[in-house]
């Protein structure tokens, strides 16, 4: 081993400690082999798909990757940038954006952002963040709320690149945080920003990512992490029970999915004479696929069709300072008890000694 390898606090600074910030993944274009590549990598994904391998790869080859990416590519086309996939272009700033935050905090810390599915991938912002020195890791999901079907996903990532590296840095796993403080502060005020520029709706309907009816029964906390984050959120804008209502969006199979269903809820609530809907997606913190298309545009088709007069889609946290600064908080968090600052808390010490000394030790 080189000297240049060795911990940085021989020269009197902390070890470098690597940030993972972990999302789900997007396509490389909107196009459909891309498709056929994310969608194979996504779907072949046990935590996904919990039905038995040879059936669903039979189902998978035989029907869906023929199907699916050429559907899908269209949609991705509707919300390609210039820049990219938005999912992948916000998770990106998110990163730059931490990095600044948490230097500003005074961190040794390199901040990176690695996508479950398609690039980059979590092995190869591993390998980087081992490359530049870092010899701790803190893995960061970018789902506020837990599920098997991604955070744990994440994590087995983590493991596969883990399996085959010789010297391991030491590693944390964020779990969730669908109830922190500072994330439904940072969507309450989203919203309510919103609300000081656009009116207020008559109905908030707040849209999280579905899973299958089964995960639940099997333990899964998703679902009632989902209502947590939706029942602080209601609370904290004030908001009467009969103002907003919790859905699942983006159904995919047959099976039953947590319910009940975005689409449906905004036809039945068009339907019953509401005129105005705000739609907020809280366990989506970056806009993609599912917000800006599945959303904004065919759940508005869905609502006007049905007889709605207004439908307003709420951006999701993005870039927002009051986020970036939750993302700051929430590591800090975590990162307490890895040295990541050039400077001790000294007074944090001094407090320790004197509450020892209360206690009745003796130096
Ligand atoms: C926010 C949490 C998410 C959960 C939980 C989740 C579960 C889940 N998703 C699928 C199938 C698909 N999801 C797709 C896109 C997609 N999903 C999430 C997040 C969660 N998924 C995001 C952020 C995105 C957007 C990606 C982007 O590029 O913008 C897709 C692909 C799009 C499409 O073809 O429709 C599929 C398929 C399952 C089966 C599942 C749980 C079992
Ligand atoms: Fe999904
Ligand atoms: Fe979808």
């Amino acid at each position: 081993m080189s000297f240049a390898q060795e911990p940085a606090y021989r020269h009197g600074q902390p070890p470098l400690t690597g940030v993972l910030l972990c999302n789900l993944g997007t396509p490389d274009a909107p196009t459909a082999p891309a498709l056929r590549r994310y969608l194979a990598q996504f779907l072949s994904d046990p935590r996904v798909v919990e039905i038995p391998r040879w059936l669903w790869k039979i189902i998978l080859h035989g029907i869906i990757l023929r199907v699916r990416p050429a559907k899908s590519a269209a949609k991705y086309a509707s919300i390609w940038t210039a820049e990219g996939s938005p999912l992948r272009v916000w998770t990106d700033k998110q990163a730059k954006l931490l990095q600044g935050y948490l230097g500003e905090r005074g961190h040794r810390v390199k901040v990176a952002a690695a996508m479950r599915y398609g690039q980059p991938s979590v092995a190869a912002q591993l390998d980087a963040l081992k490359a530049a020195g870092a010899t701790r890791v803190l893995v960061l999901p970018l789902y506020p709320q837990y599920s098997g079907t991604t955070t744990a996903s994440v994590i087995d990532a983590v493991g596969d690149w883990a399996r085959r590296v010789r010297t391991l840095p030491e590693l944390r796993f964020v779990n969730h945080y669908h109830d922190h403080p500072m994330y439904i502060d940072a969507l309450a005020r989203r919203i309510s920003q919103y609300w000081m520029d656009h009116g207020r709706p008559d109905r908030l309907l707040l849209s999280f990512h579905g899973v299958p009816q089964r995960t639940l029964t099997l333990g899964d906390p998703y679902h009632c992490e989902c209502h947590k984050t939706a029942r602080l959120l209601a609370d904290r804008l004030g908001l009467r029970p009969d103002q907003w209502v919790i859905t699942f969006q983006s159904r995919f199979g047959k099976a039953p999915w947590l319910q009940p269903y975005t689409e449906p809820t905004l036809i039945e609530l068009g339907r019953s004479g509401v005129e105005r809907v705000d739609v907020a997606c809280p366990g989506f913190v970056s806009d993609c696929i599912e917000t800006l298309e599945e959303i904004a545009m065919e759940g508005r088709q869905a609502f006007l069709g049905a007889g709605g007069k207004d439908f307003h889609y709420i951006p999701c946290l993005n870039d927002q300072h009051e986020w970036i600064a939750a993302l700051s908080a929430l590591s800090e968090q975590h990162l307490a008890g890895w040295p990541t600052r050039e400077t001790p808390d000294v007074g944090a010490l001094e407090r320790q000694r004197e509450r020892a000394r209360a206690l009745g030790a003796t130096n």
